[in-house]
């Protein structure tokens, strides 16, 4: 048995050197055994692919089920470390990492109009390879990466693939024709008129089996709405809006029942046969599923085990020494062979062997010869130049006003379709009139009064900003979600996103902001003057704008939504407390906290409204024998606390509005800074 083995091996290897010739060398699993994927040294130099070569011919009959002619998708010599961080953040696992050799040396080749699956156990490395073939690798990748001739850029791939991932990110509220429909103003070029985009999405609903649940809403933890098959559907679909030529599925069977998992591959299969290369990782497929399979790629520890036709494993596998037993699944056979032991030592140490060795004998064997046959004559035959062809479709983007009004649109039903957050919107602010009534009563003009007043003014501007506070981490979390999906498949940029949330809540909050302020003013009895009335209602509505706006823009600094919330409402607190001047007056507090007064907008809307509060007003004495001194008139008050209120009313309103568009900046700076996380 291994004399043929070896026989065979020496056969394979002599012919893949003829070939592999032409791009460089290729070190050996073998060459490389080790017992960890840990700090390997990944050695490996490519040339560029040129001419075809005559033994490719000898491979065609070898894979026949694939359409030639068709784009291929070759992977060459391709590797990918990234950096893991080692230990707790206590430790400085921050700046302590090691490398992690995620995918070792492939060499594959994945044809158009074919459905591969990738199996292997767990932490095999197929997430990391449909992620290296979409271009959102974070690691440092080698190797060659190449569709119909051409080496991939990420551009390259933001155009002709598509990326579904694990977790289906889709908006609760929205039915599956709203988010499709949304999805095709966001994806398809701009010259597709809303006609056009229904026909589309239409035949997308069709195409996924989708047309039963096509009104229905798409439901979350709280409000049922349609099957996770029927998700998975949906995020396909959207993936299929721009028809691209590659798409690309991450286990996208997980949690679907048997039934359920098997229709998804059917149609996946079909997408396949009807002209599209499609790649899917998957854990275990059952033997129905394996069936429906063109191709199957089996990695272990990054490496590749096994890629051929579903027909070719069991004699492949016989070859090297593992014989499928009779009735059982051979996915299932396979992937238990390759899987690394870990519960002892000793099974550990054995299984470790014999993967390497499996490994080894696939990059000897001649189906692996076969691949890189089928690269080198993929390669002659497809080296096109299409440039000009690439740079057309990169314009091939929906307008900016277009994104902008769909962006917009989607925010606005999203909301209004969650009636209890869509009346929070309106109504929070204005539910604080009450509590601060019913402590601060009805204001009168005496004495006693002046320091009411003193009182309200600093309920309303802390309670205004933080309104904004909370409604910013109710509503915003999901919606940043999406954007750092979107934004990664190259939708619409950061500042478009930041300014579409920022119109979003900008008539909500006027109008909450007007209902606060009314009601209180006059509730309340505050200085009875329209003017002094205006400067209130539009400082209320500037703060709570603010307070959004500021909060989505720690948000985007902060990707753990509670810790962006306590940093927010502490950033409010301390502004309060240190500028507003109402609790302590500026003059006694220590320098540097004087000096931080200045860039708090609470400094410059206290004495908006201190100003236009005191303005005209006369205060009774009734002080007498307190030993108090009485203040007569509201400029009296001004004059001694706040002297430069009305001076400088219309300098406080220009800086106020200054920090509305420097919060918008400050939000678009801050999620660039920290950028979007790749998501599974
Ligand atoms: N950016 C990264 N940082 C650290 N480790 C990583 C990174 N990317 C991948 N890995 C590691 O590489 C290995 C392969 O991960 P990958 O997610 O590709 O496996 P998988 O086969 O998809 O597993 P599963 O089936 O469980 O999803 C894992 O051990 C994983 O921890």
């Amino acid at each position: 048995m291994m004399g043929t083995l070896e026989q065979q091996q020496l056969r394979a290897s002599s012919t893949r050197q003829q070939t592999l010739g032409q791009y460089g060398s290729f070190k050996t699993p073998k060459g490389t055994a080790q017992t960890s994927l840990v700090d390997t040294p990944v050695e490996m130099s490519l040339g560029e692919p040129s001419g075809g070569s005559t033994a490719a011919e000898d491979v065609r009959p070898k894979m026949n089920g694939t359409l030639d002619n068709k784009p291929s998708l070759n992977i060459i010599g391709f590797s990918y470390v990234v950096k893991e961080r080692t230990g707790h953040w206590w430790n400085g696992a921050c700046f302590r990492s090691r490398k992690k050799l995620v995918l070792n040396n492939l060499c594959m080749t994945f044809e158009t109009g074919e459905l591969t699956a990738l199996v292997g156990t767990s932490g095999s490395g197929k997430t990391s390879l449909l992620d290296v073939i979409s271009g959102r690798s974070t690691g440092v990748t080698t190797g060659v990466i190449s569709y119909n001739g051409q080496q991939c850029t990420r551009e390259m791939m933001r155009q002709k693939s598509s990326y579904v991932l694990q977790a289906d990110r889709l908006l609760p509220t929205l039915t599956v024709r709203e988010t499709l429909t949304y999805m095709a103003y966001l994806k398809l070029p701009g010259h597709f008129k809303p006609s056009d985009i229904d026909k589309k999405v239409q035949s997308v609903i069709i195409d996924m089996g989708l047309i039963h649940v096509a009104e229905s809403r798409i439901g979350g933890t709280v409000i049922r709405g349609v099957s996770g098959g029927e998700k998975r559907r949906i995020s396909i679909g959207v993936q299929l809006l721009k028809d691209p030529d590659i798409l690309l599925l991450d286990e996208p069977t997980s949690g679907l029942d048997a039934f359920t998992a098997h229709h998804l591959v059917q149609s996946l299969a079909d997408l396949a046969h009807k002209g599209k290369l499609v790649i899917m990782s998957i854990h275990q497929p059952r033997s129905d599923i394996f069936r429906l399979l063109d191709k199957i790629a089996i990695l272990t520890m990054g490496q590749l085990a096994f890629l051929g036709r579903p027909d070719q494993m069991v004699p492949y596998f016989t070859t090297i020494g593992y014989p499928c037993p009779v009735n059982q699944n051979p996915c299932d056979v396979y992937i238990d062979v390759t899987s690394v032991d870990r519960r002892t030592k000793k099974q550990e140490q054995r299984s470790l062997a014999r993967t390497r060795d499996i490994c080894a004998s696939f990059f000897d064997s001649d189906l692996q010869t076969g691949i890189i046959k089928r690269i080198t004559l993929g390669l002659s035959q497809h080296h096109v130049d299409n440039v000009e062809e690439m740079d057309a479709a990169s314009n091939d983007w929906p307008s900016w006003p277009r994104v902008f009004t769909c962006l917009l649109n989607r925010m606005n039903v999203h909301l209004k379709r969650d009636r209890s957050a869509f009346l929070a919107r309106f109504l929070l602010l204005p539910f604080f009139v009450p509590f601060i009534l019913m402590f601060l009563g009805r204001l009168g003009n005496n004495q006693g009064s002046i320091q009411d007043r003193l009182g309200i003014i600093y309920q309303s501007i802390q309670v205004a900003p933080y309104v904004g506070l909370v409604n910013g981490i109710a509503f915003f979390p999901v919606l940043r979600d999406l954007f750092y999906r979107e934004n990664h498949d190259g939708l619409y940029s950061t500042a478009t996103f930041v300014s579409a949330y920022y119109i979003h809540c900008l008539p909500f909050n006027i109008i909450s902001g007007a209902l606060f302020a009314s009601a209180l003013y006059w509730v309340a009895g505050m200085n009875p003057n329209i003017v002094s009335f205006g400067a209130f209602v539009l400082v209320s509505i500037m703060l709570q704008q603010f307070g959004e706006v500021m909060t989505i823009s720690i948000c985007g600094f902060f990707r753990n939504a509670q810790l962006a919330n306590n940093t927010t409402a502490l950033i409010f607190s301390a502004s309060g407390l240190v500028a507003s001047g109402l609790l302590r007056t500026m003059e006694n507090m220590p320098t540097i906290l004087q000096w931080a007064g200045y860039v708090a907008i609470h400094k410059y809307v206290t004495e908006i409204v201190v100003g236009n509060e005191f303005s005209g007003l006369q205060f009774t004495c009734d002080t007498s024998g307190r030993g108090q001194q009485c203040i007569k008139t509201g400029a009296e008050f001004i004059h001694a606390q706040y002297p430069q209120a009305l001076e400088h009313m219309t300098r406080n309103f220009i800086l106020t509005g200054a920090y509305l568009v420097a919060t918008l900046g400050l939000a678009i700076s801050l999620f660039k800074l920290r950028g979007s996380p790749v998501l599974h």
